[in-house]
């Protein structure tokens, strides 16, 4: 087996607010490997997006362990955290574009922290293969839903990154575009060899997971292994 993206093993998590309450993860396994494309699902409230901003890095990890590309991040200071960050592409509902640059510019700007060689390029090629070629120019504001969507997945990938996260990609989308930005996020991720996790109410996109993983109130009651 090659070494996992994701390695967590009895993570429990407390928000503060809630410190005197059951936790809101109570002991939560899970191992993704390279490439896999894992879809977890769960009521509302079960605690699938604290377990995403958890590996994503973009809050402190508690109790258990949580390993991210091999590196343990409870108790890791934040500085490690950041370095974490930089290697994984986020995916949210609303699509996070910023409104003042074009569709090049937002997803030349995940290449500005990195890199500066061929940014343009990559992006317009990034923004190709996501159907996207005529639009490079275009705001936001003048893109639908789906495609803004679709730069979204555009912007998460093209670092090339070896994890994705994303959470509710298809909230703000039709059943169609949501599905077909879903299915483009799979076949990219495919090509690319990245693994995605990958939160979601939406029993319609179930079918493109490898593996479906269930949550019921902080912990994986089904997909886990
Ligand atoms: N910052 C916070 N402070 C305190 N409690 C929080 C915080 N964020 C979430 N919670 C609580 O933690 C629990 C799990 O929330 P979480 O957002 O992880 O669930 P979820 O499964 O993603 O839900 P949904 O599907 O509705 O998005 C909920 O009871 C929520 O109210």
């Amino acid at each position: 087996m090659p070494q996992p993206v994701v390695a967590i093993e009895q993570l429990v998590h407390r928000y503060e607010s809630a410190a005197s309450e059951r936790p809101v993860l109570g002991g939560v396994s899970l191992v993704i490997y390279p490439g896999e494309i894992v879809v977890l699902t769960g009521p509302s409230g079960c605690g699938k997006t604290t377990l995403l901003t958890l590996v994503g890095a973009l809050r402190s990890a508690q109790t258990g362990s949580l390993q991210v590309f091999g590196k343990q991040l409870v108790a890791a200071a934040p500085g490690a955290l950041v370095a974490i960050r930089r290697r994984i592409g986020y995916i949210f509902q609303a699509h996070n574009l910023l409104s003042f640059l074009s569709a090049r510019q937002n997803v030349q700007m995940a290449l500005e922290l990195h890199s500066t060689e061929m940014l343009a390029e990559r992006s317009a090629a990034m923004l190709t293969a996501v159907g996207l070629a005529d639009k490079l120019a275009a705001y936001p504001e003048n893109l639908s839903g789906g495609q803004k969507q679709r730069v979204a997945i555009a912007r998460a990938l093209v670092n090339r990154p070896p994890l994705v996260l994303a959470d509710e990609p298809t909230a703000s989308l039709d059943s169609a575009s949501g599905r077909a930005a879903v299915e483009l996020l799979r076949d990219l991720a495919r090509e690319q060899g990245t693994a995605v996790l990958l939160v979601t109410h939406d029993s319609r996109i179930h079918d493109i997971a490898d593996r479906l993983v269930r949550m019921e109130d902080g912990l994986i009651v089904g997909g886990g292994a």
